[in-house]
Parts: structure tokens; C-alpha cells; sequence
């Protein structure tokens, strides 16, 4: 099935939803481009339409495209060749004006290493462009500073509910959806700015129904758990004085624990300096507090924890907040995502996942990972994460940074041992040939089921050699 986001890419700029500053901005910067010859940095969240963008503007100034993908090796020499002065005078680009658009995705992703010296090449190549460059990034400031002074800059904002919402119509309207208006509104206003989620959201949905109801966005309960909690986020950090903020944390379904986590990864977002600090304070009174009633199971002492979660976070408040702020869910990911070291292994799991499946980066780190992690959380599904060791050839570090297992463990030194074992035999049975990395079902009996599968994949022998073996009660790798 045709996925929406893809059907729906916005082919031209005047397609591109919200943001029309930066849509301006970027039809300017390329209208000028033979004057300034500058390198442009797209920037924003996932999902606000940046690539999109990119692609629409190339369409629209008819200029072929060259994507430099993170899975893509980026190395100097390819930069170079593609961007760089020995570019200039290409005649080769088929369009009318010589010009041809690079669009590099991950711009804030480029590490020495695994790039092989494309992050320096490309701070060389922006100072003396031979064709229009832009790059795009989720975290402008992970970008070097030397290369993010070299660039022209546009942020793409969060695409707000009331941009969201036509969108949606848009869709149900091709596709012959019929729909509550409520059930689109409300689909937008749970994706919180991002219309790529709120596209998948839509698909979703149609598929299970005829006539999309309010209902049916609110049965996905995960998100409306927390519906609530966004409301709190914004009367601690920007709204309320300490007693209402104290008094709404009791209209919110979470458990002190939980609430501590979520203002303690959201308050960077809206406090800076002292009182932040003041805020840190607080917290870390709240977690003394938790910790004192984990000891003596002594619940009513949960309430100070409140205290200093709700009341006094607010209390730390100085001066007026406004706007409006993207709140995230603390999640364990995020939590791993949180130091250089750490972004620096989820890269490199994410970068072999991008290889072997043969998708981007950000799709690996966003929309798979957190789901592996999950899975294989503490090796608990011993069986699931020996497949996914095998299936992206990960290390003990890396397989205890997805797990979150200690990496000397036994545990995880046995899992990848019992790992290479697998990729050698699927080598072998293989004709010897390279390991693909795509593998059959652990379903047992339902192995051979993997040759119904309609994506391509059933011919794989390594498919059918896992689903024929049956042998020793080793399970054939997962495919997931
Ligand atoms: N502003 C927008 N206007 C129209 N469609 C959009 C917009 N933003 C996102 N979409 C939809 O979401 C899909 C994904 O958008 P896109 O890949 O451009 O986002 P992105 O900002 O580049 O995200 P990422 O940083 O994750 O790559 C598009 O194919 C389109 O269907």
C-alpha cells in the first residue's frame, strides 16, 4: 500500500504548508543563488517538510537533484565532486541554466570518521560552491560553527494544527475519505506540529474505518494518556503561579515518577541560566522525596515530590514565557540520546540499520530504533535481540547501548557470539556469498509463511534456509 506521506510529498513550494517565510526564503535563495553562491541550512523537527521543501524547489526551478544521503558514503572526494568548484562548470546537469541542486540530509551528522572527511570537505566546498547546495539538519547547533557561518540559514517551524488540518482535508478528499471535522482537528492537534506524523496518523485510521470519527483518533491510547500532560507542562513553565500549577499536576493521570521525567526533559526548553538551575534544584528534591517512598512504601509522601515538581518548578519561573514550545515524552531513548557518547553509538547502530534496510538515518533513529529498544530491552527477549546483533552485525557496545545492559555482562558477550554464529551459517548457506541481513521468521511453524509475504523479500535464501532448518530450536533471525 502506497504510503500517504509519499503520495502526497508536496511536488511544488506553493504546496509546502506553514512555514511560508521559509518557503520565501528559500525560493529567493535560489533565485539569487548565481549572485551569492551561498550553501543553505534548512533546519527544524522531523517531519516539518525540509526535504520536502528541498525536492519542491528543485521542481519548481527545474533543476535535477544529486541527495547526498547519510547511509550515502559522504566522503571528501564525493563532496567535492558534486558541490564543489570542479562542479562549476558542468555541463553534464541537463537543465537549463547548468544548475543542478545537492541536498545533503543529516547535515548535522557528519562525523569525522564516518564521513571520511565529508564534514570538512563540506565546510570547504560551501566557502567556494560550484552548484547550489542546501543542507538539512534537525539540530542546527550539532552543526560545526565554522560551516553554520558559512551558510545562509532557514528554520522550518512546527506546522501548527491550523496548517495541519487542511492537509488532512486535502487527503480525505483524494482519497474519498469521509470524515468528522472534530476527527481531523484532533488528529492534528495530537501530532504536535508534525505533519508527517499526523499523515501516518490519518493512513492509520482510514484503514480500520469508513467514516472517521472523533472516536476513532482517541482509541490510540498511548498518546491521549498524556494528552493532559502537555496542558501541565505549560502551566508550570509559562502559565501559572505555584498554587494552580500544584493545583492542575492532580488533573493529570501520571505518577510522580513519570511527571518528574517529563518536566525534568522538557524544562531546557523554556528556562535558561538561574532559573533553571532553581528548577534542577527542585527536582532533585522531588527525587529525594521518591526515592524516600520507594524505601519505606510510604505513599503519602508522594506529595511533597509534587511539591517540588509542580509548585516549585513554577516557583522557579523568572519572567514572562510565551510561544509555544514542542514538549517530547521522556523515553529511555531519549534519555540515551542525551550525551556525545551516546549519540555517537546510537549513530553508528542507526547508520548500520540505514545499510542494511536501506533507509535513511533519520527514519532508522526515529521510527526503528526506539522500537528495537524496546523489544530487546535488557535482553529480555533473548531470542529477538540475537536477531537484531546478527541482522546489523552490532558489537557488545552497541548491543548494550540498544538494550540498555551492562556491555561486560555475560549475557550481552553470549548474545553477540551466538550472533556471528548465525551470520556465518547464513553465509554459508548462502553459497558463501556476502551476509545480506535479511533473514526469516522465528515463527517456527510459520516460517514458511515468510515466502507469502508480498515485499519482495520471500526469495531470499536466507529466508528459506532459516525456515527449513527447524533443527536445533535455534530460531531462524527476525525479520522486524
Ligand atoms: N510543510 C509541509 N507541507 C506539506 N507536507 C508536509 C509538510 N511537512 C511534512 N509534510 C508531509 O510529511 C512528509 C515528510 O516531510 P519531510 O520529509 O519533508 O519532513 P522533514 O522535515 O524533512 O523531516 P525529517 O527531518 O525527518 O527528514 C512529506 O512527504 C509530506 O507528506
Amino acid at each position: 500500500m502506497t504510503d500517504w506521506t509519499e503520495k502526497y510529498r508536496p511536488s511544488s513550494l506553493s504546496e509546502i504548508r506553514g512555514n511560508n517565510k521559509a518557503r520565501d526564503q528559500l525560493r529567493e535563495w535560489a533565485e539569487t543563488w548565481d549572485d551569492h553562491r551561498d550553501t543553505v541550512i534548512v533546519h527544524g523537527s522531523p517531519g516539518v517538510g525540509k526535504t520536502s521543501a528541498a525536492h519542491a524547489l528543485a521542481n519548481d526551478m527545474g533543476w535535477p537533484t544529486i541527495e547526498l544521503n547519510a547511509s550515502d558514503t559522504r566522503t571528501a572526494d564525493v563532496v567535492e565532486k558534486l558541490a564543489g568548484g570542479a562542479a562549476k562548470n558542468q555541463a553534464l546537469t541537463g537543465s537549463a541554466d547548468g544548475r543542478q541542486l545537492v541536498i545533503m540530509d543529516e547535515a548535522d551528522n557528519l562525523h569525522g570518521n564516518v564521513d571520511r572527511g565529508g564534514s570538512k570537505a563540506i565546510t570547504d566546498v560551501v566557502k567556494d560552491a560550484g552548484q547550489p547546495m542546501v543542507l538539512i539538519a534537525n539540530e542546527f547547533y550539532d552543526m560545526s560553527k565554522t560551516l553554520r557561518n558559512n551558510c545562509e540559514t532557514i528554520e522550518f517551524r512546527d506546522v501548527y494544527a491550523r496548517s495541519i488540518v487542511p492537509a488532512l482535508r486535502h487527503i480525505c478528499k483524494e482519497e474519498g475519505i469521509e470524515y468528522e471535522k472534530a476527527a481531523l482537528r484532533a488528529i492534528a492537534d495530537k501530532n504536535d506540529g508534525d505533519l508527517r506524523s499526523a499523515v501516518n496518523d490519518l493512513q492509520a485510521i482510514a484503514e480500520t474505518s469508513e467514516r472517521l470519527t472523533e472516536d476513532d483518533v482517541n482509541v490510540t491510547g498511548e498518546r491521549d494518556r498524556t494528552s493532559g500532560i502537555f496542558e501541565f507542562l505549560d502551566a508550570v513553565f509559562k502559565e501559572e503561579d505555584p498554587q494552580s500549577a500544584l493545583q492542575q499536576s492532580y488533573d493529570v493521570d501520571e505518577t510522580p515518577d513519570d511527571l518528574l521525567n517529563w518536566v525534568e526533559d522538557n524544562v531546557p526548553k523554556d528556562y535558561e541560566g538561574a532559573e533553571l538551575a532553581t528548577a534542577y534544584d527542585f527536582l532533585s528534591n522531588a527525587d529525594k522525596w521518591l526515592g524516600r517512598v520507594r524505601a519505606t512504601q510510604d505513599y503519602s509522601m508522594w506529595r511533597y515530590a509534587t511539591d517540588n515538581v509542580a509548585a516549585g518548578v513554577a516557583a522557579s519561573r523568572d519572567g514572562e514565557k510565551g510561544g509555544r514550545t514542542r514538549y517530547g515524552p521522556p523515553s529511555y531513548w531519549r534519555k540515551l540520546g542525551s550525551s556525545k557518547a551516546n549519540r555517537r553509538k546510537r549513530d553508528y547502530v542507526a547508520r548500520k540499520i540505514a545499510e542494511t534496510e536501506g533507509v535513511s538515518m533519520s527514519t532508522a533513529r526515529r521510527e526503528m530504533m526506539p522500537f528495537l529498544a524496546a523489544m530487546t530491552h535488557h535482553c529480555k527477549n533473548r531470542e529477538m535481540t540475537v536477531a537484531m546483533t546478527a541482522k546489523y552485525d552490532l558489537d557488545a557496545e552497541h548491543v548494550s547501548f540498544v538494550t540498555g545492559s551492562g556491555k561486560d555482562t555475560n549475557k550481552v558477550q553470549n548474545i553477540v557470539e551466538e550472533a556471528q554464529t548465525l551470520r556465518e551459517k547464513a553465509a554459508v548457506e548462502h553459497s558463501g556469498g556476502a551476509f545480506e541481513g535479511s533473514f526469516g521468521s522465528q515463527r517456527g511453524d510459520d516460517a514458511a509463511d515468510a515466502s507469502d509475504d508480498s515485499d519482495g523479500q520471500a526469495a531470499d535464501p536466507a529466508v528459506e534456509a532459516s525456515g527449513d532448518d527447524g533443527d536445533d530450536g535455534q530460531a531462524g533471525l527476525t525479520d522486524f
